[in-house]
């Protein structure tokens, strides 16, 4: 009888479906971008300064899964920003929408496929250094990959060295230059006050976390919870891919045991939505600066 699990195969897709489906993608353009932008929950009003725009929904991608979330649209958007090549992702994959953490992040791979270099991470999330506020933006320096410690890591399952290496050191994915750089151009914006820098952590949702956890989190070092982005930088370093993250605080979470205060998605988006003008401002002047 077969061991439980000897078919690993079924983990994961093959080198040659992504490089299928990134074949498909680029059918849709004669862009050839090196810059990925994934958009967090209600955070692709960028999307609106995209100019020569084509748009490349999932569901015409042959295998490639759709977004379920309210604020993430399910489509790729290649375009021009500021002159350079992007292709954004409007709509992400989270754990907790019931994809395996290997499917979660797999449209990093058909990004790199498609030629991207440099990944632009954005997402909303929960605020627990007290020192934060809603509205703030958090450039990520670190994470702390909570599924993965506890055995839910995207790298899981038969890997394919043309994809990167069996071992990731996981140290550095935050690319130094693109933090710093993205910090000096909302400086020069004038809103050094909302910009922070500081640890992502990854919980794998759809609850919110409960007064003990929160406590938790913040015992761990983290400075923001959210439901995704650790999975798509590391893939994205392993893909040996340039990546950069940036939180947008939505809400602050609660330390106080008996607090009558929960967070909902809508609040979400609608701190997403009055952010998204400035987080679009802030975009266009960083891709500048993107080689
Ligand atoms: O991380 P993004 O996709 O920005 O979304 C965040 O917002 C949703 C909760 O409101 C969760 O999906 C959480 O991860
Ligand atoms: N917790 C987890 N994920 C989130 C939060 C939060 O408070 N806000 C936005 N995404």
């Amino acid at each position: 009888m077969a061991a439980i699990n000897s078919d690993l195969s079924v983990i994961g897709y093959t080198f040659e479906d992504i490089q299928a489906m990134a074949s498909e993608v680029l059918k849709h353009s004669t862009l050839r971008p090196k810059i990925g932008i994934i958009c967090g929950t209600g955070l692709d009003g960028i999307a609106e300064a995209v100019e020569n725009q084509t748009v490349v929904s999932y569901d015409s991608i042959p295998g490639f899964p759709v977004s379920t979330v309210k604020g993430h649209s399910g489509h790729f958007v290649f375009g021009t920003l500021q002159g350079k090549a992007v292709l954004l992702m409007r709509g992400r994959l989270h754990y907790y929408e019931g994809y395996p953490m290997w499917k979660v992040a797999m449209p990093v791979r058909v990004m790199k496929a498609v030629g991207i270099e440099t990944l632009l991470v954005t997402n909303a999330a929960g605020g627990l250094n007290p020192d934060y506020k809603t509205g703030d933006l958090m450039v990520i320096k670190d994470h702390i990959d909570l599924p993965g410690l506890t055995g839910e890591c995207v790298l899981i399952g038969k890997n394919d060295e043309r994809f990167g290496p069996r071992f990731l050191a996981t140290n550095g994915t935050y690319d130094k230059d693109l933090r710093q750089k993205f910090m000096e151009v909302v400086a020069e914006m004038g809103h050094a006050d909302i910009i922070k820098e500081g640890v992502y952590i990854m919980i794998g949702g759809p609850t919110f976390s409960s007064t003990a956890e929160v406590r938790v989190l913040r015992m761990f070092g983290a400075d923001a919870v959210g439901m995704s982005t650790v999975p798509e930088a590391v893939v994205g370093r392993h893909s040996s891919m340039r990546v950069f993250g940036v939180s947008l605080i939505t809400d602050m979470v609660d330390f106080e045991d008996g607090s009558q205060f929960q967070v909902t998605h809508d609040d979400v988006l609608k701190v997403a939505h009055q952010r998204a003008q400035l987080m679009k401002k802030m975009f266009l002047k960083f891709v500048q600066f993107i080689d």
